[in-house]
């Protein structure tokens, strides 16, 4: 079996290396150049651990090879798969437009049986589309359809993307034909978890479901938090009471700024847009979008009560990217943040391990410093938007002497309100504050 992967994405490139790890030859294949010669010297298109040490001596076993070109990987590869973007659209839908234009182009070249595995997010019936795609193709080519579509979404987190891919908590197949079915059990043979099998449409419906739950999490813990902060109450304590149901569970109970990333806010306006195609509102759904879209207001709420007019205030943001571990700021809640403080005349320092570069393109107004120390000088208050290790493990008390003002708002609950408090600071976190 020869593994072919489309799309040299965080999807792509991770499915790639562990396939890779497997044992399997793969070959990656992108229509951007620049990607492909960057992955050719053993470097990763995006920062993410673990991921450089395995390309690097996958290129040199000759177990993993990388092209631009369509034509190649369809003559070498038996299993195919689509890990493209799938971006939202100006209506909340999923743009399919590169998914499409994958399979468009695929059939072009499809001359014997091929496994089609999507592993891209896509909306219920996506797979039926593309279907219908490669099927009309291939009938303008006077083929006959030699191929079977899977669907096989992608559970890995970002900062994490390695130790997921690796060790997955399932693995979902949605298959339809007996013979695909066997190819996909023995390509995951090695991979010790359970294989669910499902019809397409319900593994389609899963991705978006186990996204859209994740995030109602957060936006519930928040929501609650918002009713803690002042009222004596620590959030972070009824999270940790809450999860020690094992019903309920620990995990995705802690309150912050809101969630952001490339998948959540996207597959939430995708899941809503299709309820409104089918007329069948989701009002919980609703409310977790609204709720994370307000979280950030509601944060800088509290700082503007406590500084006044912000107006050349000199204001510090700790950590950029939308979680640590991770160089993407794609809908970081820092980036709203940023805009507020800006549009207030604020004047902005910002310290982030990997994001910096990214965030200055778009706001090249603010000082990006290359140490956390550096940003901390002469503000009036510090915003801590990320919870990076590096940024924990700042002295604070020596800290406390660069500040101007020891004002700390904690937007990811992720320091001790108690010691900062016997340091000198006056801290406000997200549903832990004034307890
Ligand atoms: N990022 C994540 O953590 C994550 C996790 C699970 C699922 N997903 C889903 O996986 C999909 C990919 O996400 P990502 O973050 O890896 O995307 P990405 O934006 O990082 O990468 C997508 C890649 O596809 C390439 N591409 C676009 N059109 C192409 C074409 N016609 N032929 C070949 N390559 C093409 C782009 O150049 C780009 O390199 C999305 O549907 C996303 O929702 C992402
Ligand atoms: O208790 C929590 C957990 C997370 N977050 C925030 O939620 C966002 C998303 O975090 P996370 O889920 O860890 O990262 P992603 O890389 O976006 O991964 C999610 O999105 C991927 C793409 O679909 C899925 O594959 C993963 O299973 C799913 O966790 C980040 O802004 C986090 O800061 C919180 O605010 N509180």
């Amino acid at each position: 079996m020869k593994i072919g992967v489309i799309g040299a994405g965080y999807v792509g490139t991770t499915t790639s290396i562990v396939f890779a790890k497997y044992g399997y030859q793969v070959t990656l294949m992108d229509t951007n150049l620049e990607k492909i010669k960057t992955l050719y010297q053993s470097k990763l298109p995006f920062y993410e651990e673990g991921l450089k040490e395995l390309l690097h001596d996958y290129i040199v076993e000759q177990r993993l090879s990388f092209t631009n070109s369509m034509e190649e990987i369809m003559k070498e590869c038996n299993i195919l798969f689509i890990t493209v973007g799938t971006p939202s659209l100006e209506n909340g839908k999923a743009d399919l437009s590169f998914v499409e234009e994958v399979v468009t182009q695929m059939a072009k070249y499809m001359d014997d049986y091929k496994v089609i595995v999507i592993k891209s997010t896509v909306p219920v019936g996506t797979g039926d589309k593309l279907n219908d795609i490669l099927k009309n193709e291939l009938k303008i080519r006077n083929k006959a359809p030699t191929f079977d579509l899977v669907s096989n979404p992608e559970f890995l987190r970002e900062g994490k993307a390695l130790f997921d891919a690796l060790y997955p908590d399932r693995v979902i197949v949605g298959c339809e034909s007996t013979k695909a079915r066997e190819i996909m059990k023995e390509l995951y043979k090695d991979v010790d978890t359970s294989i669910l099998f499902t019809t397409i449409k319900e593994a389609e419906m899963i991705k978006y479901a186990s996204n859209a739950f994740l995030a109602t999490k957060i936006s519930f813990i928040n929501e609650l938090a918002r009713l803690c902060d002042g009222k004596g109450v620590n959030i972070n304590q009824v999270a940790l009471g809450m999860g020690m149901d094992k019903r309920i569970g620990p995990d995705f109970l802690q309150a912050g700024i809101g969630y952001g990333g490339s998948c959540f806010p996207k597959d939430i306006k995708a899941l809503l847009a299709l309820a409104f195609d089918m007329d069948t509102p989701m009002p919980i759904l609703q409310a977790v979008k609204d709720i994370n879209e307000t979280q950030s207001q509601w944060f800088m709420k509290k700082v503007k009560q406590e500084l006044g007019n912000l107006e050349e205030k000199r204001i510090a943001i700790l950590g950029l990217t939308f979680k640590p571990k991770t160089d993407d700021i794609r809908e970081a809640p820092a980036l709203k943040v940023i805009d507020y403080l800006l549009k207030n005349k604020a004047s902005v320092t910002a310290y982030d391990p990997q994001g910096s570069e990214h965030v200055k393109k778009i706001y090249p107004t603010v000082t990006y410093t290359p140490t956390p120390l550096q940003a901390l000088e002469d503000a009036d208050a510090v915003l801590l938007l990320t919870e990076w290790q590096e940024i924990l493990d700042i002295d604070w008390e020596c800290a406390k002497s660069i500040i101007s003002n020891p004002l700390l708002f904690d937007g990811r609950n992720a320091l001790s309100p108690s010691n900062m408090m016997k340091l000198g600071y006056r801290y406000f976190g997200v549903g832990n504050t004034n307890f």
